[in-house]
């Protein structure tokens, strides 16, 4: 049984359609990500869910009961802000054991929380003495506190800095995996959603396109449209004849009818050797960890590749050979 379960929800505000259609089903013990650009709706779903708006149609269930006409309140699920919003004038601890009752709040649950987003022994301090990092880690902590049956996290870590990002995000994972909640974190960060999430629900224009586990969205993506948004995509239009379609790689494998196709391929597929060179280095971006190598090839065609390691030096001669399968669309 799915824990969450939204089917056909739509939301018009005046002439806007913000959700059109949409069908979510999320199991229990799940992290999910919906991922999306800015304006997709993102939002409108998660307020609906939690019952901060109300959806022109459409069903939501928690648990397997239906919950759209209930208040915010009586929905049990926990929701984390963009910001934390804790209450500045109450410990941590405070924070909290805000939605526990007499005996939750005695049961040690508070400790428990903070122990499992890494910030045991924290209960006294007040909202102005954490990093920005722990203070969406006590407001996670405050959602799980009451063990509600749904988390809704939406972007949580966007107020925060690249580096410390990744680490809170990690141990906000970590921690709604240790208890075993069920979640759906909002966002527009591709990284985001393919580190964090077992599943990601990829949104546009009101609609979920694609939902399925994050290798499948990148290396099989929906469209064309969803395969640039989650990650970079080097492009390739020929013709299919016979299962195979001719490019500047040489002969590729394409799994499409003969005729007209676009191949996808991501740019770590192109790899670089010794070989008999093929093409020549054009430019090289180098972040540090790896580099964006553009290729130009005997045709004067320009593919991208990512290269791991040590980067070529312009205007050298590489052997580019793919790794793996293209995508045909
Ligand atoms: N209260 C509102 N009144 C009018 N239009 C709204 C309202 N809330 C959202 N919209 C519109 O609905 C659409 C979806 O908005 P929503 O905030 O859900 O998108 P989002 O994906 O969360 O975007 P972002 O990532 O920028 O927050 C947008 O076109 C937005 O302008």
């Amino acid at each position: 049984m799915s824990e969450l379960s939204i089917e056909g929800l739509r939301k018009s505000f005046g002439g806007t359609v913000a959700l059109d259609g949409v069908d979510l089903h999320v199991t229990e013990g799940d992290l999910v990500a919906v991922l999306g650009p800015s304006g997709c709706g993102k939002t409108t779903l998660l307020r609906c869910t939690a019952g901060f708006e109300r959806a022109d149609a459409g069903s939501i269930s928690v648990a397997g009961k239906r919950i759209d006409h209930l208040p915010p309140q009586s929905r049990r699920i926990g929701v984390v802000p963009q910001e934390g919003a804790l209450f500045p004038h109450l410990t941590v601890g405070r924070n909290v054991a805000y939605g526990l009752r007499g005996a939750a709040r005695r049961s040690g649950r508070v400790a428990e929380v903070l122990k499992l987003v890494g910030l045991g022994g924290f209960e006294s301090r007040m909202p102005h003495e954490l990093s920005g990092g722990q203070r969406q880690r006590v407001a996670l902590a405050r959602a799980m506190a009451p063990r509600p049956e749904l988390i809704l996290l939406d972007e949580p870590f966007s107020a925060l800095d690249a580096g410390l990002r990744q680490v809170v995000r990690a141990e906000v994972a970590a921690a709604l995996r240790a208890d075993g909640a069920t979640a759906v974190l909002v966002t527009h960060d591709q990284d985001e959603a393919l580190s964090l999430a077992g599943k990601v629900a990829v949104m546009r224009e009101g609609r979920i396109i694609q939902f399925a586990e994050p290798q499948e969205v990148y290396r099989s993506p929906a469209d064309p449209w969803t395969a640039s948004f989650v990650g970079d995509a080097v492009w390739i239009d020929a013709e299919v004849h016979d299962g195979s379609a001719a490019t500047s790689l040489g002969e590729l494998a394409a799994d499409a009818p003969d005729g007209p196709v676009r191949l996808l391929l991501r740019p770590e597929q192109l790899c670089l050797g010794e070989g008999d060179p093929n093409a020549t280095v054009a430019e090289v971006e180098y972040f540090g960890h790896d580099a964006l190598v553009s290729l130009e090839f005997k045709d004067g065609r320009r593919l991208r590749a990512r290269v791991l390691g040590s980067a070529p030096f312009s205007g050298q001669a590489v052997s580019v050979t793919v790794n793996g399968k293209a995508r045909a669309f």
